[in-house]
């Protein structure tokens, strides 16, 4: 297995600090994502998962500090993003197909390459003979998969997932989190995913980094190395997470 020691920084976050006047929510925080990482954020409510995001998106400022992406300075503009929230996201008047194509014509990508792409997507979430529906006419599950479908077909340099979950039931969460994993792999692609269920970080993640309440900083990192798809009941799994939530006890 290739150690993060040897896998390319996509990401470099470097003694980054964000105050919002008196309030410091980030406190000078460093690391790296690695090059098709699959890295989770666990942390308290108001620590700053979501103010981190939107810092790296450029939403707003930093108060000190740097974001760069493939050594470079984070740009939406020039890097490529792709977001998943908690929120409905897909677009109401527009099909499955038409939400999935749509970031891609935003690109001007050549219609070739968008038809290419929204094929491999409709294929891989499994949305093939759905392409034509509308998202009132959907399921849940098949919503949020026409949504992790849009993302995964920009074939970002980095994919944000911010609770992308936390409405859902538990049996759709587990569906999801098996999808988003299966995709990940096939794509290879870099991926942030913020959560507060400590149980999902250590079924997802190849790393758990566990922040600290406010002022906050980076508690730990935890390599979560184990076969997928994760057995809950495994004693490694059970493990890890037990050394997760004994870590935020506290908060
Ligand atoms: N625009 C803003 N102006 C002032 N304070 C803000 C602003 N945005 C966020 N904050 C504060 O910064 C802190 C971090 O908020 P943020 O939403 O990033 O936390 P979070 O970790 O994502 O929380 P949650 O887990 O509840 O989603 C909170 O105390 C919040 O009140």
């Amino acid at each position: 297995m290739t150690t993060n020691n040897q896998r390319k920084a996509k990401v470099e976050v470097r003694n980054l600090t964000k105050r919002f006047d008196d309030l410091l929510v980030l406190n000078d925080i460093s690391f790296n994502v690695y090059q098709g990482e699959f890295l989770c954020i666990v942390g308290p409510t108001g620590c700053g998962k979501t103010t981190f995001l939107n810092v790296l998106c450029k939403l707003i400022p930093a108060t000190a500090g740097e974001i760069l992406i493939d050594g470079e300075p984070a740009n939406p503009r020039k890097h490529n993003l792709a977001f998943v929230f908690q929120e409905p996201s897909t677009m109401p008047w527009k099909t499955v197909e038409q939400n999935i194509r749509f970031g891609l014509e935003v690109k001007k990508l050549p219609e070739e390459e968008i038809k290419k792409r929204v094929e491999r997507m409709l294929e891989l979430v499994g949305l093939k003979d759905f392409r034509h529906y509308y998202p009132r006419q959907l399921s849940a599950s098949m919503d949020q998969r026409v949504v992790i479908a849009r993302a995964f077909a920009m074939n970002p340099d980095l994919l944000l997932m911010d609770e992308p979950y936390g409405q859902l039931d538990i049996k759709l969460r587990y569906y999801l989190e098996d999808e988003v994993i299966r995709i990940w792999r096939e794509l290879k692609s870099t991926v942030i995913f913020v959560t507060h269920n400590i149980e999902e970080a250590v079924y997802v993640a190849e790393r758990i980094l566990v922040l600290t309440p406010k002022p906050t900083t980076i508690k730990a990192e935890i390599k979560v190395d184990l076969p997928r798809p994760r057995n809950f009941a495994d004693p490694e799994f059970v493990r890890i997470r037990e050394q997760v939530t004994e870590m935020i006890k506290w908060w």
